[in-house]
């Protein structure tokens, strides 16, 4: 089995279309089950931000045991990523781009404060959360392929995990000199708590908006929603049977 997490009921509306309401998990999320493609899905929505996409994901692996996570959703895409409204971005790792200490010296992160949030003996996370590398892999040469063919643009890169939106221009820049290509609200979240549970992880999402300067009339939720469950049904045809 295979489970989905996306943060809110608008980035899976293609999805549901094709899979039944279950019983909710505890802590009020809702559950979605079904085939995809061949594929026995779970599916829940963790609600927007970092709390309850820690919580969701750690009671879904709690109460199921999923062989992969994969996160969907919207993000915005800083500026100097190349990404366009509708692209896709797949994530090679997602920070935790608030958690730390502003100093005069500017941000200090977890490692500079020497404060691991998950220490593992592969290795301490601190800020940089891990999404699964073969999954990555895998998932990256039939995207590459398959947005190419849909003329949709396509990159890989870490995402960022912010508390709030950028709303201006300059905080848009400054936020990509973390090395992000794109942020969101839920992703290294999720990450972390699969690192918990030993759950590999995959994330996935369609470009929304700009992370700049907040201008809604410019936003493309719709079509960023629906290309990234698009390309997630494209995974699931082509993802190893169990
Ligand atoms: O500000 C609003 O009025 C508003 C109304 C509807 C949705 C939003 C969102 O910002 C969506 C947040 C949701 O989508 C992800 N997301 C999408 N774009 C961004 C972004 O530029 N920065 C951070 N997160 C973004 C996020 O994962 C949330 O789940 C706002």
């Amino acid at each position: 089995m295979l489970a989905l997490i996306a943060a809110t009921s608008f980035e899976t509306r293609l999805l549901r279309t094709r899979l039944q309401k279950s019983d909710p998990l505890p802590g009020r999320f809702p559950l979605f089950h079904g085939q995809l493609d061949g594929q026995e899905i779970l599916l829940t929505h963790s609600g927007v931000g970092k709390a309850n996409a820690a919580a969701c994901t750690a009671i879904l692996l709690s109460h199921r045991k999923p062989r992969a996570l994969l996160n969907l959703g919207c993000a915005g895409a800083y500026p100097d990523c190349g990404l366009r409204i509708g692209d896709l971005a797949l994530a090679d790792g997602d920070i935790l781009a608030d958690e730390g200490s502003d100093s005069p010296a500017g941000f200090l992160g977890m490692e500079e404060l020497g404060l691991p949030l998950l220490r593992r003996p592969e290795g301490d996370l601190f800020n940089r959360m891990p999404t699964d590398p073969e999954l990555f892999r895998n998932a990256e040469s039939l995207l590459r392929a398959w947005a190419s063919e849909q003329d949709i643009g396509f990159a890989t890169g870490p995402f960022a995990s912010v508390s709030t939106c950028t709303g201006t221009d300059q905080q848009g820049r400054q936020r990509q000199q973390g090395g992000a290509i794109c942020e969101n609200m839920e992703g290294a979240a999720i990450a972390l708590t699969a690192a918990r549970f030993g759950c590999p992880l995959l994330e996935l999402r369609g470009i929304s908006n700009l992370a700049a300067r907040r201008d809604p009339d410019q936003w493309d939720i719709p079509a960023a929603c629906r290309n990234a469950e698009r390309a997630i049904l494209h995974l699931l045809r082509h993802w190893p049977r169990s």
